[in-house]
């Protein structure tokens, strides 16, 4: 007789046989710097989560860097007064981000460092690309979004990971890393990125006050598929090494149909209000948290990707380490 329960009878005969694993490896740590002079400070929808001074931000990259974690994404939380119109802040070479990437390359080198190429932390209105007349103007902004990427690059940046959703970009950019002799720069592109509500956390950590608007005219329309394969099917042809969908869980089907079309290596975004969500829930006593956040990132490996970017990445390197 069929008895499928065998194989579940012990934790060993689970082990044995279970088809995918989570492993530190797979995880990407987004953290949060900003530009003040205080170490920590806490974001008020992110339970856990800190934005960082410079120096916490180094501390934090050796610790990750001990715990196994193989790169680290940087999201800045810029003054108010830096936030303008045109995000000039984005393109300064010594702003924030080409900072953090100095000071996190010169004391811990062996760190892969993400950056994300997007200008929303620097827009006073907090939308992506430059807004003229009502309307987010997509080359204008590319040509921003270079220009952005190189300084990152040179502050040394690994990956670029343009999340703007204009199109044209990725082959912008990497003409733009040939051009300027940065060969080996990876890119990872944002390339599925659906309009959701799932990033109100993620725009309070960053200090997105009053959204003007939404982001439905360049991100993607949840109700689509099709249209996720032939983004990617872009990014790829122009350049991109690794593509990315976002949020997570929500679109698990487009990781898998990604993944399962392309064979290049598809990453996925766990996003700030998946994370809070479960936060939520566990404060209520609801559900248990590493449980939770278990289950979820395995649950992006057996869809296929090759890793995940979440806020538990610290938290579970050190539960798999134990
Ligand atoms: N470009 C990075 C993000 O938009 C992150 C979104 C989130 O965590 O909600
Ligand atoms: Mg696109």
């Amino acid at each position: 007789m069929a008895r499928p329960r065998r194989l579940r009878q012990s934790a060993w005969s689970r082990d044995l046989v279970a088809e995918n694993r989570l492993h530190v490896s797979d995880l990407i740590w987004p953290i949060f710097v900003h530009d003040r002079d205080i170490a920590r400070e806490p974001i008020r929808s992110l339970q856990g989560v800190d934005r960082l001074s410079i120096t916490e931000a180094v501390k934090e990259a050796k610790e990750a860097r001990d715990l196994g974690i193989k790169v680290l994404a940087l999201f800045p939380h810029l003054d108010e007064r830096l936030r303008t119109v045109d995000a000039k802040a984005a393109i300064d070479p010594n702003g924030l981000i080409p900072t953090v990437c100095r000071a996190i390359k010169s004391e811990v080198p062996d760190i892969g460092l993400l950056v994300d190429v997007a200008l929303d932390p620097y827009t006073d209105h907090g939308h992506d690309g430059l807004l003229v007349d009502g309307k987010i103007v997509n080359d204008a902004t590319v040509e921003m979004l270079i220009q952005q990427t190189l300084v990152q690059v040179e502050g040394g940046a690994d990956i670029v990971a343009p999340s703007d959703m204009m199109d044209g970009r990725i082959g912008a950019i990497r003409n733009a890393l040939e051009a300027t002799g940065h060969h080996d720069t990876l890119i990872m592109s944002y390339a599925a990125k659906y309009a959701s509500a799932f990033y109100g956390p993620y725009r309070d950590a960053i200090g997105v006050k009053a959204l003007k608007g939404d982001k439905k005219t360049y991100q993607m329309d949840s109700a689509n598929s099709d249209e996720a394969v032939r983004e990617v099917a872009i990014d790829i042809s122009e350049g991109a090494d690794m593509v990315m969908v976002k949020p997570g869980l929500p679109y698990l089907d487009i990781v898998q149909r990604v993944s399962e079309t392309f064979k290049v290596p598809t990453f996925v975004y766990q996003v700030s209000g998946e994370y809070a969500m479960i936060k939520a829930a566990v404060e209520k006593g609801f559900m248990d948290h590493d449980r939770a956040a278990l289950e979820t990132l395995l649950a992006f490996k057996r869809a296929g990707a090759s890793g995940i970017l979440t806020y538990f990445a610290k938290h579970v390197a050190q539960l798999l380490r134990n």
